[in-house]
């Protein structure tokens, strides 16, 4: 499975379209929808949030409710446009209006100067419009689909919050994923911790206070995949280089780590890597999770275990100094509108970029076309798994 995605941040739409999803997959605007909504809320957004209302309209690839096997073309709209429309034509517009609209000051952390280097824009909104985080709302789509078909081979994802600005979670006690979805998915900043909840939700207020932001740590946990999906021959095999290499293209992010990621780096061989066990009724198995699910680019069978680390936003109300492409002086920027933290968006992304990967892995694997198929032959699996 492969995804394209295209549109700006304040054109008409955002388009994904997703090539190689199996057939009978059951997938309604519904499942998509819901996701598209997770991903809006979140303590710490700007303005824009409020305008957008985001919906999908699926456009192709699905007939009364079940994939056809075909290309599936996924669009959101912007609403916000319609504020934009002449900003954003797509048309030549006059000149001179073009030269008193041109974004000629960079902000430092964000694409907008690398991107007018690389392609040669004096205007840099050809740059941003682009690098925007708005892109990350068809990405979510596309992860819903992988979603709906990790939930047919009863595989579950959740993502949630685990540190903002310096406050991390303390409390992480919990029976299982179903329990951490629901008592993520009430909090405001998406963290299981009630307290530490509290304490990020005032570091976010009193970033915003100051003009800043701040950035965070996200966890996303996925359970009930197979043993031995992905491959250690070959680098671009491995799936958790595809899994590593998603969650840094999400915006902002910086660094990923895998079960006890870089503390391994501190403790002895013997209190990383995990026993190996065996019985009856599960066959092989680990006594611990340290590898985060992982060895050797193929999972274990345990629950992957991945965290993502987001810096805080660029746009700053704080003006930091930069430097003007045109005039060449310093200035100090001031902004119209930013998120001051998107770490409990970034989280849902998050949980979708690594629920493609997983998918497109798993479709690879065993049997590209048809969702019955890919069914029996994961069941078969897990069965030889549990007699090896
Ligand atoms: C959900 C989400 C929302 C974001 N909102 C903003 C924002 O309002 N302002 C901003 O400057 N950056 C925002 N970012 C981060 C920028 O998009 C990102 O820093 C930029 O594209 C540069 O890429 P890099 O940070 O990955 O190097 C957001 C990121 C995410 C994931
Ligand atoms: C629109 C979204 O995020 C945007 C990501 C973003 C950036 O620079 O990444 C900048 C802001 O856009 P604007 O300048 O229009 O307010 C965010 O609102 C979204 O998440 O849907």
């Amino acid at each position: 499975m492969r995804y394209l995605t295209a549109g700006e941040s304040h054109g008409p739409q955002l388009t994904t379209i997703l090539e190689g999803v199996p057939a009978g997959l059951p997938l309604l605007a519904e499942h998509i929808n819901k996701e598209l909504a997770r991903r809006q809320k979140g303590y710490g957004r700007g303005r824009r949030m409020q305008i957008e209302k985001d919906e999908v309209k699926i456009l192709s690839g699905v007939r009364h409710g079940k994939t056809l096997g075909s290309p599936i073309t996924l669009v959101v709209e912007n609403r916000d446009w319609k504020h934009w429309q002449s900003i954003m034509a797509i048309e030549p517009i006059d000149h001179e209006e073009e030269v008193k609209r041109k974004v000629t000051r960079p902000r430092p952390g964000h694409a907008d100067l690398n991107g007018a280097l690389k392609y040669g824009h004096r205007d840099m909104r050809n740059v941003l419009e682009r690098s925007s985080a708005r892109e990350t709302t068809v990405r979510v789509a596309a992860g819903a689909v992988a979603k709906r078909i990790l939930e047919e081979l009863g595989i579950r994802v959740a993502g949630h919050v685990l540190e903002i600005g310096g406050v991390r979670v303390k409390r992480l006690h919990y029976q299982s994923l179903e329990e951490l979805q629901e008592v993520t998915e009430a909090s405001p900043v998406r963290c299981f911790d009630e307290e530490a909840a509290v304490k990020m939700m005032e570091a976010i207020d009193n970033a915003k206070k100051n003009g800043d932001s701040i950035g965070g740590i996200v966890e996303v946990i996925v359970e009930g995949v197979p043993a031995g999906v992905g491959s250690h021959v070959h680098y671009d095999r491995k799936l958790d280089a595809k899994i590593a290499a998603a969650i840094v293209s999400i915006n902002a992010f910086k660094g990923v780590e895998f079960g006890i990621g870089f503390e391994a780096a501190r403790l002895p061989g013997s209190e990383v890597h995990d026993e190996i066990i065996w019985s009856k009724e599960k066959g092989f198995t680990r006594r611990t999770n340290r590898a985060g699910g992982f060895e050797g680019g193929m999972t274990t069978g345990m629950p992957i275990v991945v965290r993502g680390v987001m810096k805080p936003i660029p746009t700053l109300y704080k003006p930091l100094q930069s430097v003007d492409i045109e005039t060449k002086e310093p200035f100090a920027a001031s902004i119209e509108r930013s998120d001051s933290c998107a770490v409990p968006a970034a989280s849902v992304v998050a949980e979708a970029v690594v629920a493609w990967e997983v998918a497109a892995a798993i479709v690879d694997q065993f049997g590209q076309d048809r969702m019955d198929l890919i069914k029996e032959n994961v069941e078969k699996m897990r069965r030889y798994a549990r007699e090896f």
